[in-house]
């Protein structure tokens, strides 16, 4: 439903950073300082309401695995928190690196995760397709949950038996019945807002960032699972591993990250 087919260069598997978004004054990912950041009493709690039978695949991208979601009815919603509207989930992934020392996104005073999962929503309020929201200023909202090593994860060991596969670029499997609201944090409501972009091309400045302050915990093992998928599609000759698939940070620009905590 809302696999963004975008077409990333082969040359690098980080793809070739456009110097500048024309007129980015809004890019992501960002470090998060948290002593800038403003407390705003007025953010609500945040909603979400998820159905498991709204999952349905997971599809290798070349860039990372998603797992996408039926988006075509209102039964997996996001609203509250910084957002005016209700917002539908249609897929989330993650960004990871090479080893434990880096792979998230976001940073929060410079700290760096292993990983970093993203829930990207688009606004069902006032539009009627993700590939309409994605162009739009307030069209998507993603919540962002970093990830750091410890316990297994019970919940996603489920992804994880799956990732074998969708080795390949543009493999896609089947896969049902997985409750996202299982990868949140037990505390949902202390998280930071600012409004960004896709990380990822068209790296539009389209997202309300939602970023979660507690990680949750997934085991090495887990993560090295991760590392195992490949960039590049079964046909091609050198398999290149899936790693550091995470953009690099962007200016603040003047932007304001409000906390929903003090
Ligand atoms: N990384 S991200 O969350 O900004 C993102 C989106 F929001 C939408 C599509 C792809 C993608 F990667
Ligand atoms: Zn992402």
């Amino acid at each position: 439903a809302c696999s963004s087919r975008v077409v990333l260069s082969q040359m690098h598997p980080m793809w070739q950073e456009p110097l500048e978004v024309p007129g980015g004054e809004r890019q992501s990912p960002i470090d998060i300082s948290m002593r800038k950041s403003i407390f705003d009493p007025n953010l609500k709690p945040l909603v979400t309401q998820y159905d498991p039978r709204t999952c349905q695949q997971i599809w290798n991208n070349g860039y990372s695995f998603l797992v996408e979601y039926d988006d075509t009815t209102d039964k997996s919603t996001l609203r509250g928190g910084p957002l005016e509207d209700q917002f539908r989930l249609c897929q989330f992934h993650f960004h990871w690196g090479e080893n434990n020392s880096w792979g998230s996104e976001h940073t929060v005073d410079r700290h760096l995760y292993p990983a970093e999962l993203h829930l990207v929503h688009w606004n069902a309020d006032k539009y009627a397709l993700f590939e309409e929201a994605v162009v739009e200023e307030n069209g998507l909202a993603v919540i962002g949950v970093f990830l750091k090593v410890g316990k297994t994860h019970e919940g996603l060991q489920k992804l994880v038996d799956a990732l074998p596969a969708v080795r390949h670029k543009d493999s896609v499997v089947e896969f049902t019945k997985f409750d996202p609201s299982c990868l949140l944090p037990e505390s949902i409501n202390e998280y930071w807002t600012y409004a960004g972009s896709l990380t990822t091309p068209p790296l539009t400045e389209a997202v309300t960032w939602i970023i979660m302050k507690q990680p949750i915990e997934v085991s090495h093992d887990q993560l090295a699972v991760f590392r195992s998928l490949l960039f590049t599609s079964a046909e091609e000759e050198a398999q290149k591993s899936m790693v550091n698939n995470f953009r690099v940070q962007q200016p603040l620009k003047g932007r304001t990250v409000r906390s929903s905590f003090t």
